[in-house]
This record gives structure tokens, C-alpha cells and sequence, in this order.
């Protein structure tokens, strides 16, 4: 079985390609990195530790790699010879993806009905279907409806923390030995080889918003209020207990909407999040506040992981303003080397806060959610 995966990065290596390899495929990586892309290419291997006392490492084989700008035909080439195509690279960049993975289906096609899954493994509602739209848009219409039967989008949610790597081996990948990968079956074509390790659940929603509303929302949470503090790693972070306090209230919060929804136990829900809180914490990691708050402005949009869930809560008339606190903090993350919060600094030294925060969230000046993050953002700076 041959899959192709874009993004070697560090989800990519440490935990989509570990698992596609272990349970047989071949894996081909694509990259812009040429390092990544030449070592893979020449190696056919890397080594995965796993962040545990044990600290095993796992050889991942049967690997190679192709680069999507200098290697376009022959990355369209496995598309159409694939079995499934996976991401792993942001999903601000599944725009610049989409032109080669439509190329690639094309090709493909035009010459077989082959059922092919293509899933879309980024911390986002609804990241296949988003991929889906933009391959279509460059498809045409006869290639759109032989796709329309043959090939499949299904939207999935994957939680596993893996840092940023600094090893003498560009290629290692340390990962926490926690992972969770659930794809909806509902939206897979009939009779499909079930990948082992992944999750299949006929009905998504309540896995990502659990994944999103409470990995997600609780991590930036501690990233955002950790940089307030001055505090370099999560783990340095959660060891405040005083913070470790302001991210449970987050969490309850955001639990209270789930449970809401959902009809999550609540017991279980609270053990769920005692769990993560746990994996946030984890020695064997460093994991930085930076990587963690890294884009406040996809944090900070309608859907994501803050501003959704505390609409929902407002809506419900439920309690939001740890939310609102979080949210406050996302605006006054200024990590120098991260264009989105240059670009929300400038905004806010431009237009003010209130503008800035209905610009990328879209909450109206006049709503409580818009008011209850201006009180917190009054308090925290
Ligand atoms: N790191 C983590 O702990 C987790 C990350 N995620 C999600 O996984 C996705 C990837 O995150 P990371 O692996 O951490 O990021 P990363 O930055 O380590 O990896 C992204 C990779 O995509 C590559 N890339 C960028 N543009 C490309 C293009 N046009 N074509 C092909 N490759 C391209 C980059 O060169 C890089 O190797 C994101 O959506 C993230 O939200 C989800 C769960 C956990
Ligand atoms: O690109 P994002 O959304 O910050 O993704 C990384 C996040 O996903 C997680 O891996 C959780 O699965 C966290 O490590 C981290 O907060």
C-alpha cells in the first residue's frame, strides 16, 4: 500500500508517517524542505523516541520523499497511483497544496476508479472538506464527477504533542507517547481497509470539539498566559500553580459546553481533562510557549479553538470569561518571530483593540463575549 504525505514536519514524521509505516504503507513525504526531502530521499528512514521514562525509539522504514515545488510532476504521478494521501502541514497552507494534490487527481482519474481517501490531519474543524473545496475549485468538471465516486475526503482529528526538534539528527522526532487519531467514517467510501491505530467513528463533531475544545483551547491557554508571565516552556508554565488554576477554569469552561452538547458524562469529562492537563505537563518534553501560541491569528478566528467556544457559551448561557481571559492574552501575545502576532501587533497599534479583535474574530464591538475580552484585556495589560 503506498500512501503520500505532505508535510515531514513534525507531526508528519512523529506520528501520521510512524503510524502509516506500522501498519504497512509506503510512505512518501512532501516537502518545500529540501533538507528534510534529500535526507528522507537518501536515509528511507528516521528515528522516533517517544517522550517516556523508557524513552524507546522506533526506526520508521519504508520511507521516501519528494519536494512539491522541484518534484510537481512526479508528486501528481503517486497521487494518482496512491492508496491515500494524508496532510500534516497547517491548514493555512492547504491553499498552496491544493493545485498539486488536483493535479494529481486528475492524472489519476483519467485512467483509474481506484477508491482513494484523502484526509486532511490538521488542528481544524472540518480540514478535509476545507482541502476538498480548494482541490475541486482547480478541477474540471469531468474530473470533479469521476471524483465524486472514486475519491473521498474525510475530515478527521488528531492529537499528539510533538515539539519542536532540535537534534543533532534533523530527521529524529521526540513525541509524547499519547495519540489519538479519529477520522469519520461516515464519509469514507464503502468497504475501505480500516489504517490500524486509527479511530473511526461515525459521527466526528464531538471528537474534534472535545480534541480542539480542550487539548487545544487549554495549551494555548497555558502558552498565552505563560508568555504574560515571562515563562519560556509550557512545562515551566504548568509548574505555576496559580496559572495551572487559570487553565482548569478554561477547561471547565469549555467542558461545561461540551457536556452541554454533546452529553458527555461529566466525570469522565473532568478526568479527560485532568488527563491533559497531565500530558501538558509531561518532564520528558520542552515544549515552548512560542510553538504553542504560534499563529494567535488562527487561534483567534470564528471557529477555532477560543472564539467557538465561547460563543457557544454565551448562546447557552453558559460562563466564558476565562475564555474571555484567554482571548485577551492571545492579543497581547507578541512573539517577534511569529508573522501572525507581528501582524495582530501592528493591527492593534494601528485601529486600537476593540478592532483588532472584532477584525479577526468577528464578534461586533457590542456583543458580551467582544466586552468580557476588552475587561480582561484592561486587566492583563
Ligand atoms: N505539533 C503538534 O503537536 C501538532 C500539530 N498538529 C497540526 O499538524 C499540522 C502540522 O503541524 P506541525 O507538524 O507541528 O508543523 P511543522 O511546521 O513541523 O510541519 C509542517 C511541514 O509542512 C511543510 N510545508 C509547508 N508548506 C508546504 C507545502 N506547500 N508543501 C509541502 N509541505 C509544506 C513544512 O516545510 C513542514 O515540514 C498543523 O495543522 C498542526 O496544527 C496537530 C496535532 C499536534
Ligand atoms: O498548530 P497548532 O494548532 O498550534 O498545533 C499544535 C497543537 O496541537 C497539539 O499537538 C495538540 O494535539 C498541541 O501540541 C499544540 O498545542
Amino acid at each position: 500500500m503506498k500512501a503520500v504525505h505532505f508535510g515531514a514536519g513534525n507531526i508528519g514524521r512523529g506520528f501520521i508517517g510512524l503510524l502509516l509505516s506500522q501498519a504497512g504503507y509506503e510512505v512518501c513525504f512532501v516537502d518545500v524542505n529540501e533538507t528534510f526531502v534529500t535526507q528522507l530521499q537518501q536515509r528511507g528512514e528516521y528515528p522516533v523516541t517517544l517522550a517516556s521514562e523508557g524513552q524507546e525509539t522506533v526506526i520508521v522504514n519504508h520511507v521516501t520523499a519528494l519536494n512539491s515545488v522541484t518534484h510537481a510532476n512526479a508528486v501528481a504521478t503517486a497521487i494518482a497511483e496512491a492508496d491515500l494521501i494524508t496532510t500534516a502541514v497547517g491548514v493555512s497552507i492547504l491553499q498552496h497544496i491544493a493545485a498539486l494534490v488536483a493535479q494529481g487527481i486528475s492524472k489519476r482519474v483519467a485512467v483509474t476508479s481506484a477508491p482513494l481517501h484523502v484526509i486532511a490531519c490538521e488542528n481544524a474543524i472540518g480540514g478535509s472538506a476545507q482541502l476538498k473545496e480548494l482541490v475541486y475549485a482547480q478541477l474540471d468538471k469531468e474530473a470533479r464527477s469521476k471524483a465524486d465516486i472514486s475519491i473521498a475526503f474525510p475530515n478527521a482529528a488528531v492529537d499528539r504533542i510533538v515539539p519542536l526538534q532540535k537534534h543533532e539528527d534533523i530527521l529524529k522526532v521526540v513525541v509524547e507517547p499519547f495519540y489519538e487519531w479519529v477520522v469519520d467514517s461516515s464519509q469514507m467510501i464503502p468497504g475501505y481497509k480500516p489504517i490500524e491505530g486509527v479511530h473511526y467513528v461515525d459521527q466526528l463533531d464531538p471528537y474534534i470539539e472535545r480534541k480542539l475544545f480542550t487539548v487545544n483551547t487549554g495549551h494555548c491557554s497555558a502558552a498565552y498566559l505563560g508568555y504574560l508571565r515571562d515563562y519560556a516552556t509550557i512545562q515551566q508554565a504548568m509548574a505555576d500553580v496559580q496559572l495551572t488554576a487559570l487553565v482548569r477554569e478554561v477547561l471547565d469552561e469549555t467542558g461545561a459546553v461540551l457536556v452541554n452538547k454533546h452529553n458527555f458524562d461529566p466525570a469522565q469529562h473532568s478526568k479527560y481533562i485532568d488527563k491533559i492537563l497531565e500530558r501538558f505537563r509531561n518532564p520528558a518534553l520542552t515544549d515552548e510557549v512560542t510553538r504553542v501560541g504560534r499563529s494567535p491569528l488562527r487561534k483567534l478566528s470564528a471557529n477555532d479553538r477560543l472564539v467557538s467556544p465561547a460563543l457557544q457559551a454565551h448562546n447557552s448561557g453558559l460562563s466564558y470569561s476565562a475564555l474571555a481571559r484567554s482571548m485577551a492574552a492571545a492579543l497581547l501575545f507578541k512573539a517577534q518571530d511569529d508573522l501572525e502576532a507581528v501582524e495582530l501587533q501592528a493591527s492593534i497599534a494601528d485601529i486600537g483593540v476593540s478592532a483588532t479583535l472584532t477584525k479577526y474574530t468577528g464578534i461586533a464591538p457590542d456583543h458580551d463575549v467582544h466586552k468580557a475580552v476588552m475587561v480582561e484585556y484592561g486587566k492583563l495589560s
